[in-house]
């Protein structure tokens, strides 16, 4: 489990802000392991702020939502340039859903941890294909630390690192939940339809044993 630097007790002239990445397939936890870290963030009596992609509505307008119904407040936004205005002079900057925004986050994120803020950021490193998605292998190579979590594979019960699409739209961006989207392990991503077909596995398996 994550555990915050202790840098407050730092003479003002060595503290410096840094920037934590969560990522993850599609119910790996980003998003409750986010809002784990901005409430202690607020227990410590920091000030917090925290952003979204203005195009994620699927829960609800304003608040960040885990798939476990864990909430909390944000600002959406419509470019990352609003999270530097918005910012101001909090201590904590949250951001979820990271993959959406432009190419200018990992400047917004490099900036607002220059200026001594702590900026966690959550996003899945993967799309429905496979590849990295947006910005996040920028995000994750400017970062100080970076958090890898993982779902389990609705078909097999193993670690998953991917999300499978269900339905046949190439589009990369494509909201949705379970309706859309399974997390699978590896063997299970590649096997893509044939996956889940148990009887047609365990006769493979027997067959040529
Ligand atoms: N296949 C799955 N693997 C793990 N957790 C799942 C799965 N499907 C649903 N969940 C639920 O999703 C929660 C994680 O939600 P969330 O933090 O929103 O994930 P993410 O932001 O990575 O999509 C888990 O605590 C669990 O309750
Ligand atoms: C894989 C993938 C996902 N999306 C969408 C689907 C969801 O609305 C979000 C991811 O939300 P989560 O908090 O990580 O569960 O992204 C997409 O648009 N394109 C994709 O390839
Ligand atoms: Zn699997």
């Amino acid at each position: 489990m994550f555990i915050e630097p202790s840098r407050r007790r730092d003479p003002p002239h060595l503290r410096t802000g840094w920037i934590e990445i969560i990522c993850g397939s599609m119910f790996s936890g980003k998003t409750e392991e986010l809002i784990r870290r901005l409430t202690r963030a607020r227990i410590a009596k920091l000030n917090v702020q925290i952003f979204k992609p203005a195009l994620d509505t699927r829960y609800h307008d304003e608040n960040i939502v885990s798939h476990s119904e864990m909430a909390i407040h944000s600002t959406p936004v419509q470019t990352a340039g609003q999270i530097l205005l918005l910012a101001g002079d909090c201590d904590v900057v949250g951001v979820d859903e990271a993959q959406f925004f432009d190419k200018d986050i990992s400047d917004v994120c490099n900036e607002l941890a220059n200026q001594g803020k702590r900026v966690i950021v959550a996003g899945l490193d993967m799309d429905f294909s496979g590849k990295p998605f947006g910005c996040m292998p920028q995000l994750m190579s400017v970062a100080e630390y970076v958090t890898k979590v993982h779902a389990i594979c609705v078909v097999c019960g193993d670690i998953a690192q991917y999300s499978y699409r269900l339905v046949p739209s190439q589009e990369r961006v494509l909201l949705g939940e379970t309706d859309s989207y399974e997390a699978r392990c590896r063997r299970c991503f590649n096997l893509g339809d044939e996956a889940g077909r148990k009887e047609w596995a365990y006769e493979n398996v027997t067959n040529n044993e």
